[in-house]
């Protein structure tokens, strides 16, 4: 069997085994205005048939040596069954609708929720493909359930077994000769059709899935493409992806084909017609019958059919919902970040690391035997080579991970018991990439502290030495970032999430890189607008340009995870150790640079 794991090695549908429950669950919320559709979608399938009955019975009445006025009753009760009809059907349809409406709010929201609470290394590993499906792919798969499923099913159900009782009470044997024939065409052709879309159902699943992931990947990597072209490895995925879909759905739909189209021809309304006049025929010359009577079979017995096909179609929708539903579940049951058991807040802005060891994977350690102190008022600069760790020393403040060993306490207080907005609101973070979002600069900056007013954006993006640039903006401040016109160079990003980071105005500055994009000019206005947010606050600085960091307080030089010096720039220089050492490798570049220009 083929293997069912995507090209980047995640899951895909077919691994996934259905859970019964998690559809219901999932429904919860709308499931009382889902049965009261249900029942009103019921109702009105009963009304939609009551005027062919009413036809029917009028036909007959009228052929009859004297109607009476019998004939005028059901002319009314085919008049307001019809109106009644689409009353109810009107109304199943707004209520099923509005349902999901909310439904699909409140599922996403649960999701995205949840989302929050995972710690960044289930992001890693799952990517942003696995987030793309739960919060589009999966969700709507469940909506149609809930805007459909308890309408159509019912109708579909009922309007077949209320037919068939309207007619027994017409002519019983003609109603068995029309169900035989029936039964007989459903034998012949629906197993073959089950075979069909049981063999194929998984294998289609998976080859959506592959091609799902692939196009996530073939986004996120599009740089990659647009240099090597349809060579790279990155396009081939996306290609076969899409091949191996057509294929499927080729070999599919001839499977599924001749069964479907035997179906189909011999339940064709023309088909069906001709086949209650041949029936009626045999019946009315074996005296089961009389030629009026054939009337009600021709006005209700032609649809009878019809119904399975749309069960069938259900059923799909059914699987591929319980699916989705079964991946939203999983998710919600992934354990977030503990909560803290006996939460606190902090005394003060005093960050410590105590004997800190971290591992993102069990066995491997990234951080060992980590301890130092970052006092209110005060910078420290972790320094060392690529992959020694400084990123990771930084996230484990915020909790983007959680230690191994150790600990990391704020104000004295462990950062695993201090509640999570509690945390997050003491500390800015400005990241090596700036992190910005498809919205207005107005709203990107706001981020920082959401509430605040115009002008306290405006105060910060000043602070930030930003402000002239976003206010020649075609739109200002209103500008969407990303957009046409709101192209802003990595440099001025930067000066944006630093903006960001002064209305936050929290006591722990976290800066990640933030000088490593911008050119010669815009790193001078960065620094600048550095220096001026780190004023008073606790900063940890990780900085590969060792000249933007000869003031900081304290210096940790990293190592493979560990700190193997400490002190400040002239004491390290002194000490001639790897700090030592770096500076004048530093040192000696800048000058081959500033001679090759
Ligand atoms: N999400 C992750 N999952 C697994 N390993 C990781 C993850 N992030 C980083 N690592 C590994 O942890 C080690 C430390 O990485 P980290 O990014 O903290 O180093 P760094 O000193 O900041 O490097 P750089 O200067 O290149 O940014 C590296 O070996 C890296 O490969």
């Amino acid at each position: 069997m083929a293997d069912s794991r995507t090209s980047t090695g995640r899951r895909s549908d077919a691994d996934v085994l259905v859970s019964p429950g998690a559809l219901a669950r999932m429904t919860a919320p709308v499931r009382s205005r889902m049965i009261l559709g249900a029942a009103m979608s019921a109702a009105s399938s009963v009304c939609a048939l009551v005027p062919f009955v009413a036809v029917a019975e009028v036909v007959r009445l009228l052929l009859d040596s004297d109607p009476g006025t019998t004939v005028w009753i059901w002319v009314v009760v085919g008049v307001v069954a019809m109106v009644a009809r689409s009353l109810l059907y009107g109304g199943a349809l707004s209520l099923c609708h509005f349902a999901d409406v909310d439904f699909v709010h409140l599922l996403r929201r649960r999701v995205v929720r949840h989302l929050r609470l995972l710690p960044l290394g289930w992001f890693d590993e799952s990517g942003s493909g696995e987030v793309k499906k739960a919060v589009t792919d999966d969700v709507t798969r469940i909506h149609v359930i809930v805007a459909h499923l308890a309408g159509d099913l019912t109708s579909a159900v009922l309007v077949p077994l209320v037919s068939i009782g309207y007619l027994l009470t017409r002519n019983v044997p003609m109603t068995l000769l029309l169900l035989a024939y029936i039964v007989v065409v459903f034998a012949m052709a629906a197993p073959s059709m089950q075979r069909g879309y049981q063999a194929y159902m998984d294998e289609w699943n998976r080859a959506q899935g592959a091609v799902s992931t692939a196009t996530v990947e073939l986004v996120d990597g599009v740089e990659v493409v647009k240099t090597y072209g349809t060579s790279s490895a990155v396009f081939r995925r996306f290609d076969d992806a899409v091949s191996r879909l057509t294929h499927v759905a080729y070999l599919w739909t001839a499977a599924m084909g001749r069964p479907a189209a035997v179906i189909n021809i011999l339940f064709f309304p023309a088909t069906m017609i001709a086949v209650v006049l041949g029936l009626g025929l045999l019946a009315v010359g074996l005296g089961w019958i009389d030629a009026v009577g054939v009337i009600p079979f021709l006005l209700v017995g032609v649809s009878l059919p019809s119904g399975y096909l749309q069960v069938a179609q259900l059923a799909n929708g059914m699987r591929t919902a319980a699916l989705g539903a079964t991946h939203i579940d999983r998710l919600l049951s992934l354990p977030g970040l503990p909560d803290p058991d006996d939460p606190a807040v902090p005394a003060d802005s005093a960050v410590r690391f105590d004997h800190v060891d971290f591992a993102y994977t069990d066995g491997v350690p990234v951080l060992t035997n980590i301890s130092f102190e970052l006092a209110p008022g005060t910078v420290t600069a972790l320094v060392g080579p690529s992959g020694s760790g400084k990123t990771t020393i930084a996230r484990l403040i915020p909790r983007f991970w959680d230690v191994s060993g150790g600990m990391i306490t704020i104000g004295g207080v462990d950062v695993r018991q201090i509640p999570t907005p509690e945390l997050l609101s003491r500390i800015a973070i400005v990241f090596q990439d700036a992190v910005v979002l498809t919205d207005t600069v107005r709203e990107n900056v706001r981020l920082g502290r959401p509430g605040a007013s115009d002008a306290d954006v405006e105060q910060a993006c000043r602070d930030a030495q930003i402000h002239q640039r976003i206010a020649d903006l075609p739109n200002g401040y209103d500008t969407v970032l990303g957009s046409a016109e709101g192209h802003l160079s990595g440099g001025e990003l930067q000066r944006v999430t630093i903006a960001r980071a002064f209305l936050q105005d929290a006591p722990i500055i976290l800066l990640d890189e933030a000088t490593a994009h911008a050119d010669p000019h815009s790193e001078v206005q960065i620094q600048q607008a550095l220096n001026r947010l780190g004023a008073g606050r606790s900063v940890l600085v990780i900085a590969h340009r060792l000249s933007t960091i000869v003031h900081a307080d304290q210096i940790l030089v990293l190592d493979d995870g560990q700190i193997i010096e400490r002190g400040h720039h002239d004491d390290l220089i002194a000490a001639d150790g790897r700090y030592a050492r770096m500076w004048a490798a530093q040192d000696s570049a800048a000058a081959r640079a500033g001679a090759a220009r």
